[in-house]
């Protein structure tokens, strides 16, 4: 019998790609399938690509309904997952791929969300410095924002190294599967379809303190970072283009140097040979995060560009890898470094 696992938020995309991971994954097994409006009808008329599950009926989302298992994967809308989860019981491991519990500050959680705050779990980024080890053996983990995977695994190395001053400017392009299935006007295909545009200019997208937290941490002091975020005509994946002003001193080499040794042993983290640029395309149904870097010098900055596939590494991918950390499994289990080219 393998470990008793149920998906609520099953019929949405984040739902759909665990489920495509967790049904090639050696320990899991699949229960409950729980959504919303969509409960009772079968998964098969949502996920067509799951042939395997194709004929389960979806449950309402309720602590019922996911009662008796060991672990709750939730893909539910932000501010959806806190209070159900304040339901669940203390033995189970819940994996949030939500926002509600990434952020460790009640006043940024409201200023950005409009809601009161859930609380703060482990964060499932295990490659930052210190976080796999708190991932280890916790009931409770708060899966990362698609684009703060990204900008994170980006830029922490030169932070953690002490080359970067706390001077962040990014501008990502992300896929429309970023956005979720439901309706939405500005994702209709004609408004989407050959053209790429800006979106949450001026510091208000979410994803913004969640990203000021995470480079916070390892820089040891406040980092501002300046985000816009870009609509791509694409399904999936995100391309970063992050920089940060270079500290005086700072050289091509010790750059390179410095990501060399943060990428070192990391599964799912690779530095590009040097020449060649992240491309969406290299990650494409891959638990991988692909960095190139360098110094520009006339600027005085470093410039880090990052590739994830947002559903994978950036959502589904890293839940089950930080799960597999919190279960005591290999960290890689069931997870593929191999993309889907051209
Ligand atoms: N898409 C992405 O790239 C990423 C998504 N995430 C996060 O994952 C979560 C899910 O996102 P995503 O899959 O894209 O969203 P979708 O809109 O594609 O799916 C949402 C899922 O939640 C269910 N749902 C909606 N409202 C309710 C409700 N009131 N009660 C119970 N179930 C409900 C839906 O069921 P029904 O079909 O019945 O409406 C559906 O299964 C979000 O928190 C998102 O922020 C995180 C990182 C990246
Ligand atoms: C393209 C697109 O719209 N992307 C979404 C990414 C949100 C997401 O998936 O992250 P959460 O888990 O924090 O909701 C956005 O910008 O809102």
């Amino acid at each position: 019998m393998g470990i008793r696992t149920a998906v609520a938020g099953a019929s949405g995309y984040a739902g759909g790609e665990l489920l495509r991971i967790l049904a090639g994954h050696p320990e899991f097994e699949i229960g409950a399938l729980t959504a919303g409006s969509n409960a009772g009808t079968e998964l098969g008329v949502h996920q067509p690509h799951l042939r395997s599950l194709a004929g389960r009926v979806l449950a309402e989302t309720t602590p019922d309904t996911l009662a008796g298992h060991d672990v709750v994967f939730l893909a539910l809308p932000h501010g959806q997952s806190g209070p159900l989860a304040a339901q669940l019981g203390g033995d189970v491991l819940v994996v949030d791929c939500g926002a509600d519990h990434r952020l460790t500050d009640p006043a940024a959680w409201e200023a950005f969300y409009g809601t009161p705050h859930a609380g703060t779990w482990p964060y499932g980024l295990p490659e930052l410095p210190g976080r796999r080890d708190a991932l280890r053996s916790t009931g409770r983990i708060a899966v990362p924002g698609c684009y703060p995977t990204a900008v994170s695994l980006a830029l922490f190395p030169a932070f953690a190294a002490g080359l970067a001053e706390p001077d962040v400017v990014v501008v990502a392009a992300s896929g429309t599967s970023g956005a979720g299935r439901s309706l939405k006007p500005h994702l209709l295909g004609s408004e989407v379809m050959g053209s790429v545009s800006a979106y949450a200019v001026g510091g208000v997208h979410r994803h913004t303190p969640e990203m000021t937290q995470n480079l916070s941490a390892v820089a040891g002091e406040e980092v501002t970072v300046s985000f816009t975020p870009t609509l791509a005509p694409m399904s999936r994946g995100i391309l970063a283009t992050c920089t940060a002003k270079a500290r005086p001193g700072v050289t091509a080499a010790t750059l390179r140097a410095a990501y060399g040794d943060a990428c070192a042993g990391e599964p799912f983290l690779g530095l590009l040979p040097e020449g060649q640029w992240p491309a969406t395309s290299m990650t494409l149904g891959a638990n991988t995060a692909l960095v190139q870097v360098a110094l520009d010098e006339a600027a005085g900055r470093i410039i880090a560009v990052v590739a994830i596939d947002n559903l994978a590494k950036g959502t589904a991918g890293g839940a089950v890898q930080s799960a597999n950390l919190a279960l005591g499994l290999p960290e890689e289990l069931g997870l593929t470094t191999i993309g889907v080219s051209p």
